[in-house]
């Protein structure tokens, strides 16, 4: 197909959007320059299906070595690229490699031009090469390395065998990934895909699995594929199941690469690639952030004449977030901790209602129990809404973390993908690589735990050049970590919306929250998000510096069952006080949880910030969040003395 045809065709999908600002688009077309989707200051902040591959690139171009890699041998060797706005990305349709029925597939669901990052890979990737790829989130980067490698093995008559593995940190994202490979093997013969993770029937796993017959593709997490790999048999037992992967897979891809080979997973990766055939292997790494943590770790991966494609660029920080999502925060002091948040959401969802928007709402929490309370809480208070069996239509409410069954799991993430207004409360198993359609608003209680995840979290909004937008709510206790670990991305105070929260607050929604936390339901997850939060604050705060942090977690967890309204102050376990040395502490002998003195919004009178010692200590910090503060585990575990002690795995978040 000609660039004209394709200009063509694509034009016809803009005129089919009313939002797209058309004449200057057609103004370049009609001045012979053909490739329209170029115009990215023209498209940019609309809706439009077409891809604007450079929205976000820096306006400097040029090839230039990586700066995230200083080995000598990869200066040497391996090919760099940066992002080059001026390059113009190429359609699919001029690809010559790729097989029509591929083609038919994409055009089908609009996608005509490939995004940067599939632009810049595809050559290397088609002909073999290992390849280390880095584009924003929503970028595109799941096409990027199954479009080309999908071409490859078509172009080899060996689909009986397990060729390719794809293994992402967690089910959802594999699943995912599993969905997109399965649309497009559908439209070959003979290619067959599976997927393994956690949660589901081992013995189902395997009925895919056969001597003479196995998938050509396996997406996979990585605790269920060791756990096949080390101890599984195939159906007729006379061979392990490892056979099925040790003389076949010579494609390996690790997506979200820096999550797989930080200390959580690395030992995993390792084992499970010591199953796989010795090199010759193409392996492809993928993955929105680079930390340097693992920097040096992602080269003993890769061939020396590696490609590294970086269409970030990030010397400046605030380049690695995405452009069309407007993130801010907003302070909640300590005892409005609960109803700072519930306030926060239900102003959304009035504003985008009086907007005729839908509001489609990610909220992390960063615990599991933070998560099932906020739910919990959330669904009591919006039943309690006189308006809710009247006129408002309720957006659903959803619940997703890893303490959740498998089958639960699946259905919500289903169910929230489907929905056009919903809320989602999550624990980190959300953050990353999920693509769910039109999140409006992605809300982070507390600081990310480190500055990936903050970055991965905002990335489930404002996908592939829509817009969206994030908010972190935060207690002034964590305003120096927002300035520490997320230094120069620009996250802004949103004073308009402090000041309209604070305006909002009314004695009646203050009586619905009360109702709502009188519940008994509601309250004994107040009780178990209480414990989480002594543990991930009392991690959180030492491992931001603060010098003293055991006074800081009392106050803040006292605080939180009192606006909980619990009867008592929940017990915490005398293992978890010995581990943080506070069985002395004085807060634990003045028990009595006093009520809670009502009150819902904000009050920036009582905002103070806490004694830190030390910023951005981001790169150090290690271990789980509220599994470390019940389970236990030393510091020396949790910075690299022991690598059971450090993993962190999927099914912990
Ligand atoms: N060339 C393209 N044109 C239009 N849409 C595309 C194109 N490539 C991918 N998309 C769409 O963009 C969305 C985001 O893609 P994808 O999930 O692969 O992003 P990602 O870069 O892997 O993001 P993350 O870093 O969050 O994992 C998907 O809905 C996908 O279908």
């Amino acid at each position: 197909m000609s660039s004209l045809q394709a200009a063509r065709r694509s034009m016809q999908c803009m005129l089919s959007r009313s939002n797209v600002r058309l004449v200057p688009v057609l103004g370049r077309i009609c001045a012979g320059q053909g490739r329209f989707f170029q115009s990215a200051s023209i498209l940019r902040g609309t809706t439009s299906l077409i891809w604007n591959p450079n929205a976000n690139a820096p306006i400097d171009t040029g090839i230039t070595s990586s700066h995230w890699f200083s080995s000598k041998a990869s200066a040497v060797l391996s090919t760099d690229i940066d992002s080059d706005s001026d390059d113009e990305s190429r359609y699919f349709s001029e690809l010559k490699d790729l097989n029509p029925r591929t083609l038919e597939l994409l055009q089908k669901k609009g996608i005509d031009c490939m995004t940067d990052i599939q632009d810049k890979t595809w050559d290397a990737v088609v002909s073999g090469k290992d390849v280390l790829g880095k584009s924003r989130t929503g970028s595109g980067k799941t096409l990027a390395f199954l479009l080309p490698t999908l071409e490859r093995l078509l172009q080899e008559s060996n689909h009986t065998q397990c060729r390719m593995l794809i293994i992402s940190p967690t089910r959802e994202l594999a699943s995912q990934i599993h969905k997109t490979v399965a649309d497009l093997v559908k439209a070959q013969d003979g290619i067959q895909a599976q997927v393994l993770y956690g949660g589901v029937s081992k013995g189902a796993d395997m009925k895919r699995f056969d001597r003479r017959k196995q998938p050509t593709i396996v997406t996979a997490t990585p605790g269920r594929l060791l756990d096949h790999l080390e101890n599984s048999w195939l159906n007729d037992r006379d061979q392990p199941f490892a056979d099925c992967f040790n003389d076949s897979v010579d494609i390996l891809v690790l997506d979200e690469m820096d999550r797989l080979l930080d200390l959580g997973f690395r030992q995993d990766i390792q084992r499970i690639i010591s199953y796989l055939p010795e090199q010759p292997r193409q392996t492809l790494l993928f993955s929105a952030t680079v930390p340097p943590s693992v920097q040096k770790e992602v080269q003993s991966y890769l061939q020396p004449d590696h490609l590294t494609v970086d269409c970030i660029q990030d010397e400046d920080p605030n380049l690695q977030t995405v452009k069309t999502v407007k993130q801010s925060h907003v302070i909640v002091p300590r005892d409005q901790m609960i109803a700072g948040v519930v306030q926060l959401i239900e102003h959304i969802l009035v504003s985008s209602s009086s907007e005729k928007k839908n509001a489609k709402l990610m909220v992390f929490c960063n615990t599991t129990s933070q998560t099932t309370f906020l739910t919990q809480l959330f669904q009591t208070y919006l039943q309690n809404d006189p308006a809710s069996s009247t006129t408002t239509r309720q957006p659903i409410v959803l619940e997703l973390h890893s303490k959740l069954s498998q089958n639960s799991r699946s259905n919500t993430s289903e169910r929230f993908r489907r929905s056009k207004s919903a809320i989602l409360f999550t624990s980190d198993v959300s953050a990353r690589g999920v693509d769910y359609p039109d999140v409006s608003h992605v809300i982070q209680v507390g600081c990310a735990r480190d500055r990936e995840t903050y970055i991965h979290r905002l990335g489930r909004t404002a996908r592939a050049g829509k817009e969206g937008e994030g908010l972190v709510v935060l207690l002034p206790d964590e305003l120096d970590a927002l300035d520490g670990l997320l230094s120069g991305i620009e996250i802004p105070h949103n004073l308009e919306l402090q000041q309209d929260l604070e305006s909002t607050s009314s004695d009646n929604n203050s009586k619905r929250l009360e109702r709502a936390l009188d519940d008994w339901q509601v309250a004994e997850k107040g009780a178990d998000c209480y414990r989480g939060m002594f543990g991930f604050y009392f991690q959180q705060f030492r491992e931001w510096g603060m010098r003293k942090p055991a006074d800081t977690v009392f106050d803040l967890i006292n605080s939180f069952a009192d606006q909980a309204r619990l009867q008592e102050r929940p017990t915490l376990s005398h293992k978890v006080l010995k581990q943080y040395g506070v069985l002395d502490h004085p807060s634990l002998s003045s028990r009595p949880a006093s009520s809670y003195q009502g009150g819902s919004g904000f009050d920036q009178r009582r905002h103070h910030r806490s004694d830190f010692s030390g910023r951005g200590r981001g790169d150090q910090r290690r271990g789980n969040n509220e599994s470390f503060g019940r389970k236990g585990g030393s510091d020396k575990k949790r910075n690299g003395g022991s690598a059971k002690g450090n993993r962190r795995r999927e099914t912990r978040w």
